[in-house]
């Protein structure tokens, strides 16, 4: 049967054909090696107390449009001030409206590490996530073969960045464990169905162990829901929704971190 995720990467595979004819892989490459050094995000995810990944987010198949973003610079800097570990950046077109710009833009304007957030499914888009200034690039499980999973975990390395590996099931964590994961984020949205099931971090956190730095996921809308999976374990959370509706991003995040 054909999931919601199938359908966002045929999407995400017919824009890659169009960007890899304008731009072969020869040259996306040297692009990644005359990139500036990536930012190591590990050190501030493993401070104590708990990190905030804050995400640009315009739009999302579950909930439509969130918020207009026209100056994702502008927010991403908001953002930074307000105490954010890391900002990701969606760059994926058809169903989140993000683009590569986006992450330029934001990767121009903050210091802290930056994460692409896409559906990763080719070697030429984790080259290009560096070109374009990326730290860190996610990994989701449930788009990715064992084979695939590992080739691109050793990628992202070799080329500086770090993977955020996405699971959503005790299947899924044990296969980011398996290929050496040392950032594992548990999405609490089925991306097959996209229901959102905020006790899902709780459920797999132990599975994860102590080894890894572990991140909570989706459907954090309030500082009591950050106060609840950092009870459970999470050493970071990610969150879009919650900050792109709030009026002030400085203090949602700020707000966030305290819990
Ligand atoms: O807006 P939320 O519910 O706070 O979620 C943010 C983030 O977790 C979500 O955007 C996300 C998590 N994993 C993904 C994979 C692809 C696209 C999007 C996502």
């Amino acid at each position: 049967m054909s999931t919601v995720l199938d359908s966002i990467i045929a999407g995400v595979r017919a824009d890659l054909a169009e960007r890899k004819a304008a731009k072969p892989m020869f040259f996306v490459e040297r692009e990644a090696v005359e990139a500036a050094a990536a930012i190591s995000p590990m050190e501030r995810f493993r401070a104590p107390g708990l990190a905030v990944i804050a995400e640009v987010k315009r739009r999302s198949p579950s909930k439509g449009d969130l918020a207009d973003i026209v100056d994702p610079a502008a927010l991403a800097g908001a953002y930074a001030e307000g105490g954010a570990a890391a900002i990701s950046v969606l760059t994926e077109r058809h169903r989140f409206n993000g683009t590569l710009a986006d992450l330029d833009a934001v990767r121009a304007r903050v210091d802290v590490p930056v994460l692409r957030k896409d559906f990763m499914v080719d070697e030429y888009q984790f080259f290009e996530a560096r070109a374009h200034g990326a730290d860190i690039v996610l990994l989701i499980v449930a788009a990715l073969d064992d084979s695939e999973l590992g080739r691109f975990l050793h990628l992202s390395k070799e080329l500086g960045m770090t993977a955020l590996v996405e699971t959503h099931t005790a299947e899924e964590v044990d296969r980011a464990l398996a290929v050496g994961a040392e950032l594992i984020g548990v999405n609490n949205r089925n991306l097959k169905t996209l229901d959102v099931d905020l006790a899902t971090f709780g459920l797999l956190a132990d599975r994860i162990g102590e080894d890894a730095v572990k991140v909570a996921e989706s459907g954090i809308l309030s500082p009591a829901d950050a106060a609840r999976v950092a009870s459970e374990g999470a050493d970071v959370v990610l969150v879009g929704e919650a900050l792109v509706k709030h009026g002030s991003p400085t203090e949602a995040v700020a707000e966030m971190i305290k819990g």
